[in-house]
């Protein structure tokens, strides 16, 4: 469904151009849940927003459903950019706006053909309660939470997640991990996710590549978990987790 074939990104460094992407390669199944995992710098999120054309390769080509993403006309590009629904580290909510109004914010900026319905979506991410409150009265998981509802409403083919769960402590990743699945099985989106986290591409993605200074060290199939671990205690997840490593 997405493939990416030979994307060379180059930026200037302090001391002179370096290539962020080095001749990447991937190709990622439809509905698949895809991890990039790398440590800081790797090219992680220089790679995730090549797939949703905030990012232009300098060579190599991003096709998506056969389309050369490279080769659209910027209407094209709006069409397809809405098939893509993103969420973000730091949530990205609009403070002054209340819960509902940050969710139903993409539906007032363009028409989504097969939108959801609001109060589904609230319901679905668990915060039909939390409609009228502000950003600033939710904790950390509560805005992850509000991020992926506001995505969820334009029923994305796609939904791109950059560290979705590097602001949250181990607990409240576990739960985010448990609403992404739960969205992959209802909805059934392609998910890609780029993290630094283990755990997280351990109990979320079928597959993960691997980068290190922007070059692929691998691809891994990942042995799913059967469970999240959102309901154990501390303690028993410390274990689960050092036990299994
Ligand atoms: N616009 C830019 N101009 C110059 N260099 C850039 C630019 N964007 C990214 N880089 C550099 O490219 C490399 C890859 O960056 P990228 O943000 O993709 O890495 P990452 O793996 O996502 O890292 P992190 O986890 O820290 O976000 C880094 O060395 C970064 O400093």
């Amino acid at each position: 469904m997405i493939e990416l074939n030979g994307i060379i990104k180059q930026y200037q460094g302090r001391d002179g151009p370096f290539n962020a992407l080095n001749d990447i390669s991937v190709h990622i199944k439809k509905r698949e849940k895809f991890g990039i995992i790398g440590e800081s710098g790797s090219g992680k999120s220089t790679l995730l927003r090549m797939i949703n054309a905030l990012e232009t390769p300098d060579e190599g080509t991003v096709t998506v459903e056969g389309d050369n993403i490279g080769s659209l006309s910027p209407k094209q590009l709006r069409k397809y950019r809405k098939k893509i629904g993103m969420i973000f580290q730091q949530f990205n909510l609009l403070n002054n706006k209340t819960v509902l109004e940050n969710i139903t914010l993409p539906l007032k900026l363009h028409k989504f053909e097969s939108a959801l319905d609001a109060e589904e979506v609230l319901s679905f991410v668990g915060l039909s309660g939390k409609k009228d409150n502000y950003p600033g009265q939710l904790s950390g998981g509560q805005k992850q939470r509000v991020g992926i509802a506001r995505a969820l409403i334009t029923n994305p083919k796609i939904l791109l997640c950059d560290e979705p769960t590097s602001a949250l402590d181990e607990k409240t990743t576990d739960e985010i991990v448990s609403v992404l699945r739960k969205a992959h099985e209802v909805y059934g989106m392609t998910i890609v996710v780029v993290t630094h986290e283990l755990n997280v591409i351990k109990q979320l993605c079928d597959r993960t590549l691997v980068l290190e200074e922007g070059n692929v060290i691998d691809t891994i199939d990942i042995k799913q978990t059967s469970h999240v671990l959102s309901d154990a205690s501390y303690y028993d997840r410390i274990v689960e987790v050092l036990k299994n490593e």
